[in-house]
């Protein structure tokens, strides 16, 4: 579903970010994404969505060579991948369910159908209630399942989260951990980024230490495995 090959990106400025990286990673699997800050685990998510090319090295992403790839077929690419950020970009003047419906809206689905979709993954993630509200009457916690529910809408096949608990407490990052796990029972491949050692040792799934732009660590149960 993954597959990268001798990845290396260098950006315009000179700094190497990937450096001769290796990673396959099957369709429903839950990776753990970590290292030391600069590491290059970003750029490596990025490269899955085709929001960076690599400067040399295969990245193939469900059957798709993302590198050779026309530009028209990126957004095809990218309808079926979620992705989540730290500092989960909602738009500010819309409500949850215009922001979950908007990634929606833009490939044309029916309002019954979107108001059907909307409404199913806003429960998903126990937001059903908060559908009329503004991100900005929410909590940071509520926030980010909204960004989950809007990477989910399109049934995307792989979800990638790059520091999704990075701005919220410990206790609301595992309600986060616990949606993800249930997007992940249901068949999505899920990536996430993370600097939580807490959460990778109290749920072990597969790690992915990266350090210096390439993997030093591939543990299907694997632990944090640093001390920040
Ligand atoms: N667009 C860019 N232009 C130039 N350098 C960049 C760019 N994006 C990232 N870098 C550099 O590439 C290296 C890897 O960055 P990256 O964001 O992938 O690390 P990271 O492991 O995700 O770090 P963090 O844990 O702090 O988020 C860093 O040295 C960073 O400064």
């Amino acid at each position: 579903m993954i597959d990268m090959k001798g990845v290396y990106k260098t950006f315009p400025n000179g700094v190497t970010a990937l450096n001769g990286l290796d990673v396959q990673i099957e369709q429903g699997e839950f990776v753990y994404v970590v290292g030391p800050s600069g590491a290059g685990k970003s750029t490596f998510t990025k490269l899955i969505y085709r929001e960076e090319k690599p400067s040399r090295g295969n990245v193939n992403v469900i059957d798709m060579n993302t590198s050779t790839m026309k530009e028209r077929k990126v957004p095809m690419l990218r309808r079926q991948i979620g992705v989540v950020y730290q500092d989960f970009r909602l738009l500010p003047n819309l409500t949850v369910y215009e922001n979950v419906a908007f990634a929606l809206e833009v490939i044309e689905e029916s309002k019954k159908n979107i108001k059907q979709r909307v409404m199913e993954v806003l429960d998903q993630v126990r937001l059903r209630n908060k559908a009329r509200f503004l991100p900005d009457e929410l909590s940071g916690g509520e926030q980010q399942r909204v960004s989950i529910a809007r990477a989910i809408v399109n049934r995307p096949k792989i979800l990638i989260a790059d520091e999704p608990t990075g701005n919220l407490d410990p206790e609301t990052s595992w309600e986060i951990m616990h949606i993800l796990d249930e997007i992940n029972a249901g068949g999505t491949t899920v990536l996430m980024a993370t600097h939580s050692r807490e959460i990778v040792n109290t749920i072990p799934r597969r790690v992915i230490a990266i350090e210096d732009g390439m993997v030093v660590r591939d543990e299907m149960r694997g632990n944090y495995g640093y001390d920040d």
